[in-house]
């Protein structure tokens, strides 16, 4: 067990109850992890409520979704995660949940959702002013979550390099959010500046 374990499965289960008392992990919705060293992570165990876990709840695998404890079951999504701690090496902590705004917004698009002019904005990196616009890649949902992963890495080897060319989360279509960041406390921020803009953008629609 790795020394890094406690304080990461601390940090999941914290997130798990704040993103419950946001209500955006409905149901066993949601997973989340962190990075414990350059080849494991810290994850949520498979289809549990994650606004009630606790550090049984949490267990390693390594970068290729492998549990270091074959008894124990990791979410469904975990090769996402993989994914994103493999491209980005920045990445410490990340954060995947279904909230209404977030299912509603990708189910009325296209390939992306451009978030623009909100001070909220400055959440993302190399964003220090609300005079800017991202645009939040928006996958198709996939049950082959390893297919899925295929996808994000083509999009991603098609995106600009450079710091902040790549938005640090993305949406999958009817279905919720990724976002990561370098530790949880960046993590929970960013996701909640990504489902506040979100939630915005659903409202301008319900006015227009
Ligand atoms: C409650 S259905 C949601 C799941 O299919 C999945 O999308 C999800 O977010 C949680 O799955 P989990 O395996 O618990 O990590
Ligand atoms: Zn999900």
């Amino acid at each position: 067990m790795s020394a890094a374990f406690p304080a990461a499965a601390a940090a999941i289960v914290a997130a798990g109850r704040r993103m419950d008392a946001l209500g955006w992990v409905p149901a066993t919705a949601g997973n989340f992890s962190v990075r414990l060293d350059d080849r494991r992570l810290a994850v949520t165990v498979s289809g549990r409520h994650k606004g009630f876990l606790t550090p049984d709840d949490v267990m390693v695998v390594d970068l290729d979704g492998v549990a270091e404890n074959p008894a124990q079951r990791s979410s469904a999504e975990t090769l996402l995660h993989c994914g994103i701690y493999r491209r980005f090496p920045e990445a410490g902590a990340v954060l995947h949940g279904h909230s209404i705004a977030n299912t509603v917004l990708s189910r009325a698009g296209g390939p992306s959702l451009t978030l623009a002019g909100y001070e909220l904005l400055k959440v993302f990196p190399g964003l220090p002013t609300h005079d800017a616009s991202v645009d939040l890649p928006v996958v198709e949902n996939d049950q082959d979550i390893a297919r899925m992963q295929r996808g994000l890495d083509a999009l991603w080897d098609a995106m600009p390099e450079g710091m902040g060319a790549i938005p640090p989360g993305y949406l999958i279509r009817g279905h919720g959010s990724y976002v990561w960041a370098p530790d949880m406390p960046m993590a929970l921020a960013r996701m909640e500046g990504l489902e506040f803009m979100l939630r915005c953008a659903l409202e301008e629609r319900s006015l227009r």
